[in-house]
Order: structure tokens, then sequence, then C-alpha cells
């Protein structure tokens, strides 16, 4: 299970699991030189071998794989991508400007300039590891003769670097399994509980919609700014947990952030405050959330930040204590209905995911896997999208009075949209498709090959780029939905009506594969559907009640806008009035801090 703590910390495993690797060479040049049957040299001579044996090991080993990597692409009437070298051994500058870049810069910055130079497939050798990156739908687009999201589904994984860091709060479920069978299995038991119509989501959205809404207006009376992404990670957190396991965890219950007074939720803040079980499990989700997002920003070496402790155990033992009783009450509910005759079909539709997902299997590890794997795939993504929704509608009032007025016609002012209103809001489906594109939640993404694979070459008369065993394949999907090629020489601009116009036709509907918000092929996202109703009836909801918004920028904690160097830079970046960062998904620097009126009308 996601939550069993292994016995040694991930640090010790990781030195362990390493160990012979490093230890090998120096023990080898010790034991010849000990039995010195043909040297006789000085023993500090002996240390020095020893110790530079290992790197001299390590590099050894990683030429002679080049080598063998440009034979086998030879042989495969292929070659290989343009590189994008560093100056250091290693090419340890290009990881340092790629760190740099997500931790100080713009999304993606330091990608653009290798495109431009080199071609929309780059090839990396950070530490002697080979990585592609890519921006060319060509490559990522299902269907085509190599392709790694569809057709050579089975040969491209999301690999265990991102198991290692992801199970101990996963486990193995929909979102973090790999391999036919087993993603398959997973798929195909939660797969029927997205497809259904089911309208009786919008029940839980509506009380918790109505629930943010009162908490923002209460803010807006007493002049307070509200940070509007702790507010929908709140309304996504609950909402989402009552969908699941028909439980509300209660964050949008407790106090509001207020703007140098109370910090945002995250980070233990809220600890002291989270009195019961469902609000320490709010609390530590999130915190299980964050250690994980720190691991993928340190890559395969994050196990040597957690020397002496896995930091997700103390978190999951809280989340797990309030599953637990929710899980074992699903099965109780199950054996006493246990023949298919005493279960209604109504028992089955009302359900939650929860008491769905029983009726395919009894065994607690995988409903507590897959229950945790749909909460952490479907909670920050829609909360991204409100979030740089609303951002977008700050700084485009025409669109939002133009989104109002949709809304109004359509639903009056107080009525409660229906699926069948939300379907046939064009200009509303536009408006998010339009920031899914701008602000991807998942704005990179990553495979890796198991065999070695081709890929097709962006140039027509080159030969096609050979991909090496265990090559990490990294695509990026916030560069492609920016590109002007694929998008017209406006498309850094957030304009809705190119979903609309004759744009549609000249771009998307011929290269649909140039948007890529919920991915492609069979690992494509289960809960899109779900997540557009969610975002377009919390959308819905906030613009009857509020017919003007701003940004705060006052509000927002200084150190987390964009810094002053940036003005006047190319791009989107030269005008952002907030940082834009990633973690795991998309978010605003230091929140986003927002003041709204309420309409008269
Ligand atoms: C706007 C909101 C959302 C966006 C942009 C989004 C995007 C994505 C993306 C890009 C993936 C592929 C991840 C990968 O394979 O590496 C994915 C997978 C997935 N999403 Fe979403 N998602 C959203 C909302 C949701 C919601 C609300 C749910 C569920 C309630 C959900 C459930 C899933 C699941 C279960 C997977 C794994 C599918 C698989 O691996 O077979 N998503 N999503």
């Amino acid at each position: 299970m996601g939550s069993i703590t292994p016995r040694l910390p991930p640090g010790i495993r990781f030195l362990l699991g390493n160990s012979a690797a490093v230890a090998l060479p120096p023990l080898f040049v010790v034991t010849c030189v000990k039995w010195q049957a043909l040297f006789d040299m000085p023993s500090f001579l002996v240390w020095v071998l020893a110790f530079a044996s290992a790197p001299l090991f390590v590099i050894t080993r990683a030429l002679l794989h080049c080598r063998s990597v440009q034979r086998a692409a030879v042989g495969s009437g292929a070659t290989m991508p343009p590189r994008w070298d560093g100056r250091l051994p290693g090419h340890f500058d290009v990881m340092q400007e790629m760190v740099d870049s997500l931790n100080k810069g713009y999304p993606g910055e330091f990608a653009w300039p290798q495109f431009r130079e080199h071609g929309p497939v780059v090839q990396t050798n950070i530490l002697w590891n080979t990585m592609y990156i890519t921006c060319d739908p060509n490559v990522i687009k299902a269907g085509h003769p190599s392709t790694i999201l569809a057709t050579e589904f089975d040969n491209y994984v999301k690999g265990e670097t991102f198991y290692g860091f992801m199970s101990p709060v996963l486990g193995t479920g929909v979102f973090n399994s790999d391999g036919e069978s087993s993603h398959r299995f997973h798929r195909s038991m939660t797969r029927p509980f997205f497809s259904r119509d089911k309208i009786s989501h919008f029940d839980i959205f509506d009380r918790h919609a109505e629930t943010a809404l009162s908490k923002m207006s209460q803010s807006f009376c007493n002049n307070h700014a509200v940070d509007f992404q702790d507010l929908v990670s709140r309304f996504t957190l609950d909402s989402a947990a009552e969908f699941l396991f028909g439980t509300c965890v209660n964050s949008l219950q407790l106090p509001l952030p207020i703007s140098g007074l109370i910090p945002t939720i995250g980070r233990s803040k809220y600890a002291a405050v989270s009195t019961t079980t469902a609000e320490s499990f709010a609390d530590s989700f999130r915190e299980a959330e964050h250690v994980c997002s720190d691991r993928a920003w340190r890559g395969w070496i994050w196990p040597l930040f957690e020397m002496f402790e896995n930091k997700t155990s103390k978190h999951m033992k809280a989340v797990d204590q309030f599953l637990e009783p929710i899980i074992r009450d699903a099965l109780r509910k199950k054996d006493m209905k246990s023949s298919e005759a005493e279960r209604s079909v109504k028992d089955v539709e009302d359900g939650t995911f929860l008491d769905n997902l029983v009726h395919y299997t009894s065994d607690y590890v995988i409903l507590h896997d897959e229950v945790l794997n749909i909460l952490l795939a479907g909670r920050d993504t829609t909360a991204s999208t409100l979030t740089f929704a609303v951002y977008l509608l700050c700084e485009h009032p025409d669109v939002l009075a133009r989104l109002r007025r949709e809304i109004i016609g359509k639903v009056g002012r107080q009525g409660r949209p229906s699926y069948e209103d939300i379907k046939e809001m064009k200009y509303l489906r536009a408006v998010v498709n339009e920031t899914l594109r701008l602000f991807p939640p998942v704005p990179f993404n990553m495979r890796y090959a198991v065999k070695e694979a081709l890929l097709p070459n962006p140039d027509p008369n080159g030969k096609p780029f050979y991909v090496p065993p265990g090559t990490a394949v990294s695509y990026y999907p916030f560069v492609m939905h920016r590109n002007t090629e694929f998008w017209g020489p406006d498309a850094m601009e957030f304009d809705p009506d190119r979903f609309l116009d004759k744009r549609l036709h000249k771009y998307l509907v011929p290269n649909p594969f140039i948007f890529l918000p919920f991915n492609a092929g069979p690992r494509i996202c289960l809960g899109q559907q779900f997540a557009h109703n969610e975002v377009s009836f919390f959308l819905i909801k906030l613009l009857q009640r509020f017919n003007t918004m701003q940004l705060d920028l006052d509000s927002q904690p200084p150190e987390s806008l964009p810094p002053k160097a940036w003005a006047g830079a190319w791009g989107r970046k030269g005008t952002e009035k907030i940082w834009p960062k990633v973690h795991l998904t998309m978010y605003a620097n230091g929140g986003l801090w927002v003041k709204m009126v309420e309409a008269a009308d």
C-alpha cells in the first residue's frame, strides 16, 4: 500500500542500492595493489588511484555507452537529435540552467532558445544520462507510426523515478501504474465511473461553491482581498473528497488567509486548527503532495534529501487514519448486500466512486490507492485551471463582460446550471480552452523508453531519431501551446475567439495534437469531462454573483511577484502580472490575490 512505510529511509536505501557501482572500482584497485604481484607503488598513490577509479569507471562506462548508442543509431538507419551541450564536465551547467529556470525563471524559458536553435527535438546528456526534450506534436501525437503517447504506448512508461517518489503516497493506482496489464487493470476499474453523465456531481459542486462564494463576499465586505488560488484549492479538495468517498473534509470551513495577517494554507500552517480527522486528512494530504513535488524537482537523487526519514510517512499516517474507517465501511455495506440481486441500479448510480469500486474488488490496498490516485490527479489540476481563468479574466474585462452576458442569458442571476446549459455555452468553453492553452495545469510531462525506438525527424528529408533504451523523453505542452508556428502570429495572446472563429479550422482542426492539456492516447485524462463540468460550474456561479474583478497586487507577497527585470522581456514573460510556476502542476507564485464587486443587477 502506498502508505506502508518501507523500513529503511529512502536515502539509506538509495546509498545501499548504488554503493556497489561506486565501491567496486576502488576495491578492485586496492585488492590488485595489495596482492602486488605487478605493482610496487607508494601507498598515497594507491589511495589516489582508488579514489579516482570510481569517477573514471563511471565516465569510461558512459563514453563506451555513447559509442554503442551511435553505432546502434547508424545500424537502425537513424540519427541522433541535435545536442544541447554545456561547458562543464557532465554538462552540469545545463542541469543548473534548467533548475535555475524552474526556480527563478519563467516556465520553460530554458527550452525556447534550444528549440529555436536546434529544432523541436533536442538531446541533453546531463551527468551522462541521455534525455530528449520536445515540443513537436508529430513526436507526441497519437496515430503516428512512432509516437510516445499512442502507437508505442507500451514502450514509453512513466518510469521508476516517478513511481519511486509517488509510491509512498499513491501506491499503485491508475495514475501511478505502468505496464500494459497493470495500467489497463486500474484504468478499466476506474473508467466506468467517469463515462456516465453523473448529474449528481452538480449537487456537490453547488454546495461547496456556495460556501466558497459566501466566504469571498464576506472578505470583500471587510475590504480584504481573497487569495483565489487558495480558495479554489479548498473547493476542489472538498468536492473531490465528497465525490470520491462521500465525506466532506471541510477545508473551506477553515479561516481564509488575510494578506500579511493569516498565512495561506499549506506547509502545516493550519495543522494547529485542524481539529477533526477530516480536517487533518486535508492538511496532511496537501503536505504529502508538497513532499512529492519537492522530490520531482530533485529528480533521481531525491532520496539523498531524505536520509533519515521518509518525509511522507507522518502525513500518510493521518491520511490513512481518516480513510481506513471509510473504506472498511464501504466494504461492510457491500458484504451486507452481497448478492447482485440485492443491489439496485439506483444504489450503484447514486453511490460514490468508492461505493462503485468495491464492486470490482474487496482488496483494501487497491481501494485505498485508487481513491488517492484520483484525488491527486483531479484536484490541483482543476484548481489551477480556475486560478488562471480568473487571472486572465481580471486582465481582460471585455472577455469577462461577454462571458457574463452568455451566463446570465442562459441561466439568469440565480439559476443553477445544468449539464445541458454548460454544453451549450460555447464562449465559456472557449474561455476555459484558451486558459488551458496558455496555462496548461500539466505543462511538462515525461516518459521513459523501455526498449530502443525511433522518433520522427521534423526535417522531412532527415533520418528518424534513434531513442536508446532507458532514455527519458520530456514533452512540453506549455511551449507547444504558445508556438506561433502552430497557433499563428498571435499565439501568445489571450483570445478565446481562436476556438470559435476561422483560426479554429486553420490551426487546430487539421492538427489537433497541438492542444494537449489532457494528454492523449491510452493515458488520456479520465476526468476531462468531470473537470470541465466543475470548472464551468464554478465560473458560472462566480460570474452570476460578481461582475467586476481585479488583481490586488498590493496583497500579493512582494517576493512572489514577477522580478522587475522581466519587464519588456520576450513573450508573455515581459507582461505577466503574476509569476506562474510549476511543481507537479502549474500555480501562481504566492497565490492569486483578487478583489471583486457583487453585481447589482
Ligand atoms: C483541468 C483539469 C485537468 C487537467 C488539465 C488534467 C490533465 C491530465 C493529464 C495531462 C493527465 C496525464 C498525466 C500523465 O499521464 O502523465 C491526466 C491523467 C489523469 N487524470 Fe486528469 N486532468 C484534469 C482533471 C482531472 C480530474 C478532475 C480527474 C478526476 C476526478 C482526473 C483524473 C485523471 C486520472 C485518473 C488520470 C490518469 C489516467 C491514466 O493514467 O490512465 N483529472 N490528467
